[in-house]
């Protein structure tokens, strides 16, 4: 048998896999990013999906909240759409809006226009991750893609959406197409998640950041078996990679987007942990959810709510200790660090 290297055996991925732990792992969602000085310098004069291509500036970017904070985990600094665009779909990341994509998705021909992705389309995250995970040392890398269902709604809609409704339409209206359109998503989500893993990625995470406003009843007919084709594939091809499934608003799915292939289901601050537990069986570990808008109250109030969360982490099978969605841009970065260092002082065992 072979010895696991230190960061397939980190805390990270032993409360992924519900083992016991030294103390509970904590990163957060888009640590990398805006809330950083170092990040907005080094961003100053490159475009968001041009320093996702280069190797050297991915991998600066990602170390930068790892030595700040003293995360758990990196997270591969990327985006969801990288893979789309790296098959050939014009699109781009337009600051303050999101991905915009030149010709939306909406009728079969489109599909022409979306080729299944091979490694010789991404030499670079090849390169970028094994760069990282050469100076990550100990600390795991989590490699991550976006699910069929938000990539679709990107595609679909031409860009950011509140209402998805082409989206929804489209679904509804050609379910042949709607399906093809997420197999081919999911092909090149898994494609993407398994250069990651090849390259030494020591976790993933899936991406369905708007499952949250589907009905179950939508959600299991036209997205789980697309998200579940991901995570099982990442599952066959590397199973022991702990595979972690996230979305916001998604209370009322926890069940389905576990039981869909995930040891790992992300839960935002609208659910408990417990609620999210007892939700989802008792047998999947769980990741959050701190209220990333509590960032900005008083220390006392956030710390108490922190203090809050770790306790209720105790009694699930696993925790990971997260934020319920992305840092936001205007947080200070010292009070990440202070929630660093309190998770792991209040949670040592
Ligand atoms: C929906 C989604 C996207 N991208 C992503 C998701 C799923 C997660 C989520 O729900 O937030 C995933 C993502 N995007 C980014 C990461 C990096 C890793 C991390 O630190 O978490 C991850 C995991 C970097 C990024 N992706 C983006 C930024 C900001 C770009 C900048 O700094 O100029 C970063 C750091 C751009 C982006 N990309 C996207 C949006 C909505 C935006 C914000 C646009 C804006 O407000 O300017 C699409």
């Amino acid at each position: 048998m072979s010895v696991p290297t230190p960061q397939a055996d980190s805390v990270l991925v032993r409360a992924a896999r519900r083992q016991p732990v030294p103390h509970t792992p904590v990163w957060f969602m888009r640590q990398a990013g805006r809330s950083l000085p170092e990040y907005r310098a080094i961003r100053a004069d490159v475009p968001m999906l041009q320093s996702c291509r280069t190797p050297e500036l991915v991998t600066e970017i990602t170390l930068q909240p790892v030595r700040r904070h003293g995360v758990d985990a990196a997270i591969f600094f990327s985006d969801i759409v990288v893979p789309l665009q790296a098959v050939g779909l014009d699109l781009d990341i337009v600051p303050g809006t999101g991905p915009v994509v030149a010709r939306p998705v909406r009728e079969r021909s489109d599909l022409d226009r979306l080729p299944e992705l091979t490694p010789e389309h991404v030499p670079d995250i090849t390169e970028s991750v094994g760069l990282l995970v050469a100076e990550l040392g100990d600390t795991p890398l989590i490699g991550f893609a976006g699910a069929p269902f938000t990539l679709a709604s990107y595609l679909v809609e031409g860009g950011p959406s509140k209402n998805h409704e082409r989206t929804k339409a489209l679904m509804h209206g050609d379910p042949q197409l709607w399906h093809d359109l997420c197999a081919r998503l999911a092909q090149i989500s898994l494609a993407f998640l398994r250069v990651q893993a090849d390259a030494g990625a020591s976790a993933v995470q899936l991406f369905d950041s708007w499952a949250g406003h589907l009905s179950r009843a939508d959600y299991l007919r036209f997205v789980e078996p697309h998200s579940r084709a991901v995570l099982e594939g990442m599952g066959r091809s590397h199973p022991d990679l702990p595979r972690i499934h996230f979305g916001v608003g998604t209370g009322e799915l926890l069940a389905q987007m576990a039981e869909a292939g995930a040891d790992v289901v992300g839960v935002d601050y609208r659910v408990s942990l417990p609620d999210a537990v007892e939700r989802t069986g008792g047998r999947y570990a769980v990741q959050g959810n701190l209220d990333p808008a509590l960032l900005f109250a008083p220390w006392d109030a956030l710390e108490r709510r922190v203090r809050e969360i770790v306790e209720e982490g105790r009694r699930a099978p696993g925790h990971i200790f997260n934020l319920g969605h992305g840092v936001l841009p205007a947080t200070d970065p010292d009070v990440l660090s202070r929630v660093v260092e309190l998770v792991h002082e209040v949670s040592r065992r």
